[in-house]
């Protein structure tokens, strides 16, 4: 068949748009007539007069402006039905059959804003950022979204307010000081911007400032006016502070992140989130110190007290009326019943229990109370109707939900609160959030908007839930904490296995919150600092350091495919590092294997470009012989071969082929040779191919990559050290420099020591290749015995 015959042909220059606007080129050429004086005086003027957003965005249409964690979503490929219409530019949507009439529009926008601009994914880019990315909700996604969140004004009251009771006194100013300090740095930004932002009370601005430094010299440029004008915000935002302080611990909260790492990966790039999770931990321990058993809270209020909500929810689970019952908590409880119940009570129950255990119990009374007034501030503050979630309840979905807290400042799962910290990046179908629970416990909490989706689609996203929940419990699986999906409908379907509304679209504005264990950095950001020490040197990558990531990268892809998962989307980005190791997340797309195949089924192809297999673009299609190509464990073998080449080599096998139609082309012609540049570890080599080979059933599988001599180096016997002995004897006699002789001695040492790179299953099985093999050696014997005479020859 000839596939190309039907491609449709893309331009190869870049989009207007994305070639970058050199101003003096232009002037140039256009009045090459003009004397150069004139010509300089136009360039000034255009200079002068571009406009301020011009300078930042319009120019240099640089795929490196991403910023650090955004800078490694890829270009994911979704393909025909199931392709979701509201993907940012790096996502890339085909019609199944690859032809060119069948080709979507958002397929075109993809191929033209790629051509001619590295679509390698973004993953190595330096974590630098000038530009603005859209995310999903259409919201400007810009580097300073990453810092926190939190109100301008709650600062300065919080510090006065919070009273510092005398039992944890320290771990409670550590809090305190946590908490003027990260407001305070957030102050600073907001004083600096306009006032019209000053109304934000979410500050998604965030604050660009970079160290508490710059911050404290900022300080004092806090008018008084911004202060007092948004005083009455103050008092709700701190109420609910207290409040969310005051939510009991989640027992899943030890499975939050280390804060010590948290702060030592990011301490370049968000001081001030650092100096929260230092914070929080100190806080912990302080508390846990003080008394193991009791739920933390900082500052002198109750351990314990519910919000009002709370209250309702305790209500409820005892013995109230069911109208009283909030509307998560009817789900909560309902999905307890209905499904799975060892593995939802891990999820949801051990969340509500202290809550219940708290009030009602005799300790509970005694404990659990806020100032009246506090309350009452929180609850008549007025609601700030969430632009993304106000209609996520409606049309009988979910139960028309009350908010006690501003959701621009918390989320809330499944009752429970998390303060948002700052957004930590968002992938093509998703945005995620660093968040802090009522324990201190930071979290990553992933929110997918399901609006507007196909069913398919969507119904693909909350599987992802299904597959965390199989993988509870395996360390090298990022762990999911906490989830709700406002569509019970869909939940239910999913984790009944069934589906009903093939092909509808989800027309309710309904979200899936994932809580999930918090990774303090990914690979792709890993590598692209380990590339910048590299750069410029004359070192290579560190084999050592290669070793200990690819193990740790192998390992946790076969914990999934151990349980019958291909993930389908492996890429450095998908591998997050949580207390110096590295776990695998995003399981959007991923599959399972039916237990009667070793392949799974695909409406569509999916994946992140620059890693997918010949087969994932060819998904579905026909083979010469007339058999279906379907996509299975090789598939994900493939991507890690891509990855571990970006690691040896830092950048992608297939980087050199910019646009998506050339990609296409060399990965799935059989012919295409792999380029391999040279490296002084053979094997490593030796590894690349045998993820990398073309034809699915030649790739290795997890178990025997890790037996590879990579990673597992053949020991020497002792015959074969001697003689490795005899030739660095030799290789002493020609000196360093005579490169021809080195070359015959390593090549001989590498034919001694392990006739690589056969397969070491059927090593010199045959009667032919040992005959060969001898040989070559005798061969290499021979010349390099003439060598030595020439040599000795020369010296007389
Ligand atoms: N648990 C986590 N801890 C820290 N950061 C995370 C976590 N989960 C996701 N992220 C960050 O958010 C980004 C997007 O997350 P994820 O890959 O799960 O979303 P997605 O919408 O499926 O993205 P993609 O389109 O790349 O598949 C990740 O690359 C990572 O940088």
């Amino acid at each position: 068949m000839d596939r190309e015959a039907n491609l449709p042909v893309l331009p190869d220059k870049p989009p207007k748009s994305l070639i970058r606007p050199i101003l003096n080129q232009e002037s140039t050429s256009s009045s090459s007539s003009s004397s150069p004086e004139l010509i300089r005086h136009l360039q000034a003027a255009f200079k002068r007069h571009r406009p301020l957003n011009m300078q930042t965005t319009t120019i240099g249409p640089r795929r490196s402006v991403v910023p650090k964690r955004e800078a490694s979503r890829g270009s994911r490929l979704v393909t025909g039905s199931t392709a979701e219409g509201q993907r940012s530019q790096d996502v890339v949507s085909l019609s199944q059959s690859l032809a060119a009439n069948t080709l979507t529009q958002d397929t075109r926008n993809l191929a033209t804003s790629v051509a001619g601009e590295s679509i390698d994914n973004a993953s190595i880019t330096p974590p630098s950022v000038s530009g603005t990315i859209n995310n999903m909700f259409g919201e400007s996604f810009k580097p300073s979204d990453r810092q926190m969140d939190l109100p301008k004004p709650t600062v300065a009251n919080l510090e006065s307010k919070l009273d510092i009771g005398s039992r944890n006194e320290n771990a409670h100013k550590k809090v305190q000081s946590l908490i003027g300090s990260t407001l305070t740095s957030h102050d600073m930004e907001w004083d600096a911007t306009n006032q019209a932002e000053a109304s934000n009370l979410g500050g998604r601005t965030g604050s660009r400032h970079q160290n508490q430094q710059t911050g404290e010299s900022e300080i004092s440029l806090k008018s008084e006016y911004k202060v007092s004008s948004s005083l009455a915000k103050t008092q709700g935002h701190l109420g609910e502070f207290r409040n969310f302080l005051n939510q009991p611990a989640s027992q899943c909260s030890v499975m939050g992140s280390s804060c010590a790492t948290t702060t030592l990966i990011h301490s370049s790039s968000a001081p001030m989130l650092n100096a929260t999770t230092q914070v929080s931990r100190s806080y912990v321990e302080a508390d846990r110190n003080a008394n193991p058993h009791a739920v933390k809270s900082p500052g002198n209020l109750p351990s314990v007290h519910p919000s009002s909500k709370d209250r309702n929810i305790l209500h409820a689970n005892k013995d109230a009326p069911a109208s009283e019952i909030p509307s998560s908590t009817i789900d909560t409880e309902l999905r307890v019943k209905q499904t799975d119940k060892s593995t939802q009570q891990q999820c949801t129950t051990k969340v509500e229990v202290p809550v219940v255990s708290s009030t009602h119990g005799s300790d509970g009374q005694a404990n659990a109370r806020l100032p009246d007034e506090l309350l009452t501030g929180v609850s008549s503050q007025p609601q700030k109707p969430d632009k993304h979630e106000k209609a996520a309840s409606s049309k009988g979905t979910s139960a028309p939900r009350k908010r006690n807290y501003d959701p621009d400042l918390f989320f809330k799962v499944n009752g429970k609160l998390y303060q948002r910290l700052g957004k930590i990046g968002s992938g093509g179908s998703s945005e995620v959030h660093k968040v802090i629970s009522s324990d201190c416990t930071i979290y990553a909490l992933k929110k997918i908007k399901l609006k507007g989706r196909d069913y398919a689609t969507a119904y693909g996203f909350c599987q992802e839930i299904g597959y965390l929940k199989k993988l509870k419990g395996k360390t090298n699986i990022i762990q999911l904490v906490d989830y709700e999906v406002t569509d019970k409908t869909l939940l239910q379907e999913v984790l009944n296995g069934t589906m009903s509304n093939k092909e509808g679209r989800v027309k309710d504005d309904g979200f899936i919150y994932m809580v999930l264990e918090y990774g303090e950095i990914d690979l792709a950001h890993m590598l692209s600092q380990k590339w910048k020490e590299i750069e410029g040197s004359d070192r290579t990558i560190d084999e050592n350091w290669l070793r200990f990531y690819w193990q740790q990268i192998l390992q946790a892809v076969n914990t999934i495919h151990e349980e019958r998962i291909v993930h389908s989307d492996l890429k450095p980005a998908n591998f997050l590092l949580v207390r110096g190791f590295l776990k695998l997340i995003d399981f959007g797309i991923a599959k399972a294997i039916n237990s009667d195949t070793t392949n799974i089924q695909r409406d569509s192809q999916v994946g992140t470009l620059s890693y997918m297999s010949p087969e994932a673009f060819m998904c579905n299609e026909t083979d010469e012989n007339g058999n279906t190509i379907k996509c299975g464990r090789p598939s994900d073998i493939w991507s890690l071969g891509c990855i571990l080449y970006q690691m040896v080599y830092g950048r992608t096998p297939f980087a050199d082929y910019k646009t998506f139609w050339a990609k296409f082309k060399v990965i799935t012609d059989p012919n295409h040779e792999i380029t391999y540049n040279q490296l002084s570890n053979p094997w490593l080599i030796d590894l690349m191919k045998k993820c990398l080979a073309w034809d699915r059933n030649q790739r290795w599988r997890i178990p025997e990559l890790l037996q590879h001599p990579f990673l597992a180096p053949p020991i020497p016997p002792e015959r074969q050290v001697k003689s490795i002995q005899l030739l660095s004897h030799i290789a002493e006699s020609f000196g360093s420099d005579d490169h021809k002789a080195n070359t015959m001695i390593s090549q001989l040492e590498q034919l001694l020591t392990d006739p690589a790179p056969l397969p070491r299953n059927d090593l010199l099985d045959s009667r032919d290749e040992k005959h060969q093999l001898l040989s070559r050696v005798s061969e290499l014997c021979l010349q390099l015995q003439d060598l030595l005479l020439g040599l000795e020859g020369d010296k007389k």
